[in-house]
């Protein structure tokens, strides 16, 4: 659709340095437009929406140009928003959260607060290229003309509400923790994160607020042009992690891990101990509490690679490689990284046979098991470091967690039970929860009061018997290969 009017693949522009990644902000607003005509095409009865919220890639920026709010508050319902909003961006270009080109602005904003864990003890992570504020202030060094044009900066998420508000939509804390510029403990932008970033920041970001906080009524254009009613509130938007947290109703000692296009780990912490690994946002559905995550770049896109080297292109081809090789792979192990990755900084095809020996190839049934216990065997050692302990429920979500012979490995690899929910798209479901919620926050009620008859998630997956037998010493051995591989990469 608008993808190929744009010539992005996979949604984005990789640009020559292979390190700065953009998506043209039009291109969300045109999927918007076509995603609305959609369903009003389908007969959707708009009129019956009484709140509504969303959810957003996070760390994505979004430039509103000066002026820009005065048409967001006058849209002319008998035309389109790409079409009305065409002028509306000093930055047509939005960094999105695979742009790791930032680490000089990364660097000095470390050494403005004192160092990395500093800022982390601030902001819930060290400085991190794709994290907003880093990618603010390259903007204001490269580009000092645009950033001198603009009248407010959002993420995508709270971009995205400001379509459906018609003005100029908060940042909610828990997305907002994605920026470098939080202090989660106060919930307050941090001043020396704001001034070693860029100036005036605090108009352009306008006041964060809780995740659960009701903006106001849509806007006039949804309800002439779709007829929603004036009644309909919108909710905070927020991250897609944020928002997935919440359609899985995850609790402590649960762990989700989702396997979209990139692959994150989280869980709800149970003391406040930002790392140098990982990150640490507010919760999304308990303003008062916290959310640990791990973002791995190369989750989908790197297992699609493999199943079309692999398996001529075809899941189900894939899935049997899964199924005719054993559990442990016969001590071969592999890492697989198509793009230098945030955990760990690494790039790369490597793998290894049964004693540690670098070897260039493996056949590609023992290839595709390598790929898929290898990812996994990844996820778990670094939640691990992030605090998981417990041995209770994996929850999974995303694109392949549809998978059931992914799901199994995933299940072995963590030596759990593997729960999913009816939908892979918990973000969306969470979405819908929260806009259940926003109205009634206020007024004390719980997330968890309020959809305690929810669905509960399905256990899809059990681990074999000999899980522990087999992965215990396996992990020791992914640890070993793992700091080998960084220790080459550092020399
Ligand atoms: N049967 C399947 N087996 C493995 N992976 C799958 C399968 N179906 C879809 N996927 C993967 O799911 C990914 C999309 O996941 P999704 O959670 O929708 O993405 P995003 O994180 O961008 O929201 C695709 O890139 C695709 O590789
Ligand atoms: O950078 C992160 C989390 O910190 C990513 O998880 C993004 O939030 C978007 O991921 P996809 O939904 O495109 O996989």
């Amino acid at each position: 659709m608008s993808a190929s009017v744009h010539r992005t693949q996979g949604g984005v522009h990789l640009h020559e340095d292979r390190l700065t990644v953009t998506s043209p902000v039009l291109m969300w607003v045109k999927a918007l437009d076509l995603l609305m005509d959609k369903m009003k095409r389908k007969g959707f009865n708009f009129s019956m929406v009484r709140s509504l919220s969303g959810s957003g890639q996070q760390h994505g920026s979004v430039f509103w140009k000066r002026g820009a709010r005065v048409t967001l508050t006058q849209l002319d319902p008998s035309r389109t928003l790409h079409q009305l909003l065409q002028d509306c961006f000093s930055v047509s270009d939005s960094p999105v959260w695979m742009d790791s080109s930032s680490s000089q602005q990364c660097e000095n904003l470390q050494a403005a607060v004192g160092g990395a864990q500093i800022l982390a003890d601030i902001t819930g992570s060290r400085a991190y290229e794709r994290f907003t504020g880093n990618q603010i202030a390259k903007v204001h060094q490269r580009q000092p003309e645009k950033f001198q044009n603009t009248e407010r900066i959002l993420l995508v998420s709270s971009f995205a509400a400001s379509l459906f508000l018609g003005d100029y939509a908060a940042i909610d804390y828990s997305d907002g923790s994605g920026m470098n510029l939080l202090d989660i403990r106060t919930r307050c932008w941090s001043q020396i994160c704001l001034d070693s970033t860029a100036p005036d920041l605090e108009q352009l970001l306008g006041v964060p607020l809780p995740s659960t906080s009701v903006l106001g009524p849509i806007s006039s254009y949804f309800v002439h042009r779709y007829g929603f009613s004036e009644s309909c509130s919108v909710v905070t938007f927020t991250g897609d992690n944020p928002a997935s947290l919440a359609g899985m109703r995850l609790q402590q000692g649960d762990v989700t891990v989702s396997l979209g296009t990139s692959d994150t780990v989280f869980l709800w912490p149970q003391q406040l101990k930002p790392s140098l690994e990982g990150h640490i946002f507010c919760n999304p559905v308990d303003c008062q509490e916290y959310m640990a995550l791990l973002c791995f770049k190369n989750g989908s896109l790197t297992r699609e690679r493999i199943r079309n080297q692999c398996a001529g292109g075809s899941w189900e081809v894939f899935s049997a490689a899964l199924r005719k090789t054993q559990l442990g792979n016969n001590g071969n192990i592999g890492f697989y990284f198509d793009i230098v990755d945030i955990t760990p900084p690494i790039e790369g095809d490597h793998r290894f046979d049964s004693d540690d020996t670098e070897v260039s190839s493996f056949s590609p049934e023992v290839e595709v098991r390598a790929l898929v216990e290898g990812q996994f065997m990844s996820r778990r050692v670094h939640a691990e470091r992030l605090g998981y302990s417990t041995r209770t429920r994996v929850l999974a979500t995303g694109g392949a967690s549809s998978n059931s012979d992914i799901i199994q490995v995933l299940s072995d690899v963590f030596n759990a039970p593997v729960f999913t929910i009816d939908v892979s798209n918990s973000a969306c479901l969470g979405s819908a929860y929260r806009a259940l919620h926003g109205p009634v926050a206020e007024s004390g009620v719980s997330f968890f009061d309020l959809l305690k008859n929810a669905p509960e998630p399905q256990l899809v997956a059990t681990p074999h018997s000999a899980a522990e037998q087999v992965y215990a010493p396996m992990l020791k051995r992914y640890t070993r290969l793992e700091e080998r591989i960084l220790q080459k990469t550092r020399t």
